[in-house]
């Protein structure tokens, strides 16, 4: 667990954080110069924050009295190029990472990792002979090489196309799922955040804020960045293909829910994006309609939007859902907290699609 509660200043820009984050991929998410980078040169030991405290798993890291410097806080650190040793091979540049580690703490194993970023037939080139997809790959190795409590990435897809983006997203996603340790991913990225992220944290000019469930606060955060439609994400699980229909079934909390087909494989989780354009908000389950989805909740706000809108928020099977109806029709439907209600829509995509599919051919 990353605890912090800082408050920093540098010339004109100060920088307030109070949160605490446990596992998973926490992406930061902000405008530029909101401070994502300089919260993770905090948390890295680089920086050293004016007043207030960063502890990780009880430790102090950083208090009035407290400066850890970096090499002692087991961080692994990949940034936007991967900076690799020029003169060392991939392996060399592996065993790099677990240098400063005592023998009794290397836990990680160099087969395991090569093989976990499909890096194995690598081993014996230079970094000069690698693709950018390599070097990141290879970057990545590296950080995890020094057995981390943390892993810190900034913007570490950024300097890549799309598609070699998306042959790097599954290696971060593994990382993510099958290591245990906490990441802080900064990413300007609406695609990679939708992607990655299990939690999230938003920098408004230097104030750094948790917000709940990521799936449900994207949407609002990337829809008030300018970045996407107004809308929904929804976790799911790919479940079936039906190619004579040309769609496929995702399962997730809120119910069943048919996207145009992809090809991506079945088992995949996935988050869906459901704008609020799309749903039709209705009070009876009603025959004769095309709409082939139909999630069923309740209502529990009502929110006017002062424009012609009311934005409604659903409760499905504890999945919230924003949508949206007009004030005569609140009327008519006596729409209001506690009420049940279904939200009907056509197919969906998945949020990050390309990258999804590039991946999974
Ligand atoms: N050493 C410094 N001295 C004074 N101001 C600084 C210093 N470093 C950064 N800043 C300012 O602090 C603010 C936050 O910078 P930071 O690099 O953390 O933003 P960011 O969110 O990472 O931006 P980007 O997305 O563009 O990388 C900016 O206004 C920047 O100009």
């Amino acid at each position: 667990m990353l605890e912090l509660a800082i408050h920093h200043r540098q010339g004109d820009f100060t920088l307030e954080a109070d949160f605490a984050l446990g596992e998973g991929l926490t992406a930061l998410f902000g405008a530029s110069g909101s401070g994502k980078t300089t919260l993770i040169n905090i948390v890295a030991g680089l920086i050293r924050p004016e007043a207030g405290h960063v502890r990780f798993n009880g430790e102090t890291w950083s208090d009035g009295s407290v400066f850890l410097p970096p090499h002692r806080r087991r961080i692994g650190y990949v940034f936007q190029e991967g900076r690799l040793f020029p003169h060392l091979t991939v392996v060399q540049n592996l065993r790099y990472g677990e240098r400063l580690l005592p023998r009794t703490e290397r836990r990680e194993d160099l087969d395991r990792i090569a093989s976990l970023l499909g890096i194995a037939d690598l081993l014996a080139r230079r970094p000069s002979h690698l693709s950018g997809g390599e070097k990141q790959r290879v970057a990545l190795g590296r950080a995890l090489m020094a057995s981390p409590k943390l892993l810190l990435m900034d913007e570490p897809l950024s300097a890549l196309d799309s598609g070699l983006k998306a042959q790097i997203l599954p290696y971060i996603e593994r990382i993510r799922d099958e290591f245990g340790v906490p990441i802080l991913y900064v990413s300007h990225s609406v695609e990679e955040v939708a992607r990655l992220a299990t939690s999230l944290i938003t920098f408004d000019k230097g104030r750094a804020s948790a917000v709940g469930r990521p799936d449900e606060a994207l949407a609002t955060v990337m829809h008030a960045s300018g970045d996407l439609p107004a809308g929904n994400f929804i976790d799911a699980e790919i479940a079936a293909h039906y190619p004579e229909d040309g769609l496929t079934e995702a399962r997730s909390a809120a119910g069943p829910l048919l996207l145009r087909r992809t090809s991506v494989a079945i088992g995949t989780r996935v988050r869906v994006f459901v704008p609020v354009s799309d749903i039709v908000v209705a009070t009876e389950q009603t025959a004769g309609l095309s709409a082939l989805n139909r999630l069923s909740g309740h209502l529990v706000a009502v929110e006017d939007g002062h424009g012609t809108g009311v934005t409604l928020t659903v409760d499905c099977h504890g999945q919230l859902m924003v949508a949206e109806v007009t004030r005569r029709s609140l009327r008519q439907l006596e729409l209001e907290p506690g009420k049940p209600v279904h939200l009907l829509f056509k197919t969906v995509s998945i949020a990050s699609e390309s990258l999804y599919r590039k991946t999974k051919g």
